[in-house]
């Protein structure tokens, strides 16, 4: 600012400032002092604009006229220097008044350097002007109204407004308006950026607000006591309060289940209320920085229970100290029930809805340590459908499923709720009964299943008569554990079966017996392949035609060197359950093929090999592989093997039975029905699979030269093979009637003892020999001579 502008208004500008500190100045301390230049007194004034002090200002005055004149010329050097420092706009205005002294403008008299960077002009160009034409103020506007509303009363103006205009360098404006004489002292701060950053957090706060608000989940805030303090709407929705009723006057505690809050908590100071122990319980984690989600119980206003997952976390200052906690939570109803249904599928038999294998595990396993704990007893019932699978596969499986269904709805008619009732296999159930007190009492519920499912079951129309065998255990007297518990049970059932079904049979002293049997020749069986304790014998097979000797039946033996020779039909039933059969049968496989073919090289015959393959060994992934690799290593000719595999296996029709049969078919190799006539197989199925050979089971031979019906089934399996032209080989030969029977019914060959009983490979060529060097033509010699 150029001195001379002020200087030629100092008058004014002195009467002005002098009246304005009467107004807004401060006199803050007033001495007399005594110096060299004279006696005068020293007033310290502070301007305070926007809350700021702009300026410190001195006057001394001197009593004598030169000190005086001194006085106001430091006053007025000082006031310069306080208004150009200032970080605001300051500027001085008179009012220029029409005649009638109403007042038309204000006319600029001063402004700071602040001012001239604000609008964009030097003080030059400034000064003299009058305020409309240098701001876009308007002598007619409201603000130019409460301008002059100042001088007319003396009340100072402190207001707030954005700024439009272009020229003015800054977004918002503070002003300060305080009366100056006739005119005005106006202070401009420049609060742009307070401005920007208060609607910025303005923003925020209105952003913070809307997702609070309109957040998906339920949003609690609360002091750090439990007190809530705020609620969304989703809050609302979820507790059934609303905001006024809770926030400020009730602790999160009210949502709550006292007895959940209660049953969570670590430990309660006695003198704890539910709001005090119930908050810090919820809140446990949150306060120490955990970030845990839990699911439990909100109690809605209605009193209605809703399963919530919630997660508490705390607020922190910035000191981090905890000032409240947000509690975010969201109703799990669908979830829970989405839950329990997926968790009902994976643990209940979906057929018949009872509990399935590995529930039943469990909950046996529970069972059985609580009667420990309480000295008490547990019964396990194992109850099997007797013939299930002959219903199964003669009336179809949606009659089947209706039979089990019927079952299970019997079986758990006939037990307590509190018993277990599972579906454990196709149609094997297991019930387990807790606190039994005596034996009998265990009889009398066996006895009561098997009753129970007796009576006949009307499917569509027809009667089904559906017996079951029911094997028992009871823990602690037979069984110390679950495993053992069920798995005896299950033994207890095979027997049951065997004594001749549709009965019960509880697990004794001498089943224990036969278990622990079992048990050594597990063992033993699963070191009698290393051990070189297998063998193969082989039962010759003539043609009934020709009396010649075609092939034989190659048949595993087992000797152990303590339990002796151990029959095929107690081992190959363990090895099938043990799995073992498929590393034996794979070594039997070999062996035959290599001895069969030796046996051929060596008698100089044309004989087939039969083998054996049992269920268990078709779900061997490389069964074909491994038969191949024996007749390529053995050098037998495929044409040369028979496969012989059971009538049922025929009718599990499932892919990998049959996609392996036709594999083997593709090889070359034959394949021979065992046992036929014990299953269910149609003659469809054997002209499906180009069966090569049937052998009729030894049961019907055996009594056909007796039993009519025996009789009658042999001559028709014999007569229909024919007619499909397919071959037919009597098993079980024992006797020169039968054997008679059998020519006389054109059957192809015959295998039994009659003939000759199994025997090792180098017995075979001796009774081979033995019977082409005493040829009998079947016709005209009695068949017994043929071998001996
Ligand atoms: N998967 C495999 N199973 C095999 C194998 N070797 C045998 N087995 C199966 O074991 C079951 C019992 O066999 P086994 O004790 O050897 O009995 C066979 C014959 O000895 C017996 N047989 C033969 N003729 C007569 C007779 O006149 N009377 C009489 N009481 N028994 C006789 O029959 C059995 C042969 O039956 P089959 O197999 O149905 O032709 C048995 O089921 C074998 O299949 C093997 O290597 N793998």
């Amino acid at each position: 600012m150029k001195a001379s502008a002020l200087d030629s208004q100092r008058p004014w500008v002195w009467k002005t400032i002098l009246s304005a500190v009467a107004v807004t100045l401060t006199v803050t301390q007033l001495w007399r002092v005594d110096h060299g230049a004279g006696v005068g007194k020293l007033s310290t004034i502070i301007i305070m604009m926007s809350g700021t002090s702009i300026a410190v200002w001195a006057l001394w005055r001197e009593y004598s006229r030169v000190g005086k004149m001194r006085g106001v010329e430091q006053a007025h050097s000082q006031f310069l220097a306080a208004a150009e420092t200032s970080l605001d706009g300051f500027g001085l205005f008179e009012s220029v008044r029409d005649e009638a002294g109403r007042i038309l403008d204000f006319r600029v008299l001063y402004v700071n350097a602040n001012i001239e960077r604000l609008v964009g002009q030097s003080r030059s160009e400034l000064l003299g002007k009058t305020l409309c034409t240098v701001t876009p103020m308007k002598a007619s506007g409201s603000l130019f109204g409460r301008f002059c509303r100042v001088v007319a009363t003396g009340e100072s103006l402190n207001e707030e407004f954005p700024v439009s205009t272009a020229n003015i360098k800054a977004s918002w404006l503070q002003i300060q308006v305080v009366k100056l004489g006739d005119g005005l002292a106006i202070t401009f701060s420049d609060i742009s950026g307070a401005k920007e950053t208060q609607e910025r957090y303005e923003h925020l706060a209105e952003f913070t607000d809307s997702v609070f608000q309109n957040a998906p989940f339920s949003i609690v805030t609360t002091d750090t006591q439990g007190m809530i303090t705020a609620m969304n709407s989703e809050a609302e929705k979820l507790t059934g309060y609303r905001r006024e009723e809770l926030v400020g006057k009730a602790s999160l505690t009210r949502l709550h289940d006292e007895r959940e809050l209660l049953g969570r908590a670590v430990a309660i100071d006695s003198a704890a209320t539910l709001e005090e122990y119930g908050f810090e319980v919820l809140t446990a984690g949150a306060a120490v920085g955990e970030m845990e989600e839990q699911e439990w119980t909100l109690i809605r206003r209605d009193g209605a229970r809703t399963p919530i997952n919630l997660a508490v976390r705390a607020v922190t200052t910035p000191s981090g100290q905890v000032s409240g906690f947000v509690s975010i939570a969201f109703d799990i109803t669908d979830r829970r029930q989405m839950m329990e249904y997926v968790t009902h599928l994976a643990t209940h038999d979906q057929l018949t809805g009872l509990t399935g294998r590995a529930l039943l595990q469990d909950k046996t396993v529970q069972t059985v340590e609580l009667a420990r704990r309480y000295g008490t007893k547990v019964a396990v019932f194992v109850i099997d459908l007797d013939h299930f699978k002959r219903i199964n596969d003669s009336l179809g499986h949606t009659a089947g499923d209706q039979i089990l269904i019927e079952a299970a709805q019997r079986l758990s008619r006939s037990v307590r709720s509190t018993d277990v009732v599972a579906r454990v296999g196709g149609d094997e159930f297991v019930v387990v009964m807790p606190d039994i007190t005596t034996v009998d009492d265990v009889e009398q519920c066996a006895a009561n299943l098997v009753a129970r499912l007796a009576p006949e079951i009307s499917i569509e129309g027809h009667l089904v008569h559906v017996t079951a065998s029911v094997g028992v255990c009871i823990y602690p007297d037979f069984a110390s554990d679950a495993k053992h518990l069920l798995k005896r049970a299950d033994s207890a059932m095979y027997a049951a079966k065997e004594n001749g079904r549709n009965q019960f049979q509880i697990f004794s002293e001498s089943m224990l017996k036969e278990t622990a049997e079992r048990l050594t020749m597990e063992h033993a069986l699963r070191h009698a392949l290393g051990n070189k304790e297998l063998s193969m014998h082989y039962q010759p097979q003539i043609s009934l035609t020709t009396g010649r000797v075609t092939g034989m039946e190659a048949l595993l033996r087992w000797t152990h060197p303590r339990l002796g020779s151990i029959s095929p039909s107690q081992f190959i039933p363990l090895a099938e359950e043990t799995g073992l059969i498929v590393p034996i049968g794979e070594w039997a496989f070999m062996t035959a093929c290599c001895e069969g073919k030796a046996l051929r090289d060596e008698l100089d015959m044309d004989l087939t090999v039969s083998i054996n393959l049992s269920p268990r060994q078709f779900q061997q992934k490389n069964l074909v592989h491994v038969i191949e690799h024996s007749l390529s290593k053995s050098g037998l000719s495929p044409d040369k093997l028979q496969i012989e595999i059971t009538e049922n296996m025929l009718m599990v029709n499932s892919e990998h039975v049959l996609d392996k049969l036709q594999r083997m078919r593709e090889l070359g190799v034959r394949i021979s029905i065992d046992d036929f006539g014990t299953g269910f197989c149609s003659f469809s199925y054997l002209l499906e699979y180009q069966v090569d050979r049937l052998k009729i089971d030894q049961s019907f031979v055996k009594k056909a030269g007796t039993d009519a019906n025996a009789a009658a089934v042999v001559r028709t399996i014999i007569a229909m093979s024919h007619g499909l032209n397919i071959k037919v080989v009597a098993e079980g030969v024992e006797t020169d009637e039968q054997m008679r029977f059998l020519l006389r019914r054109k059957c192809d060959e015959a295998q039994g003892n009659f003939i000759a009983k199994p025997v090792s490979q180098a017995e075979f060529c001796e009774v081979v020999r033995r019977y082409a060097n005493n040829p009998s033509a079947p016709e005209s010699e009695p068949v017994s001579g043929l071998v001996r």
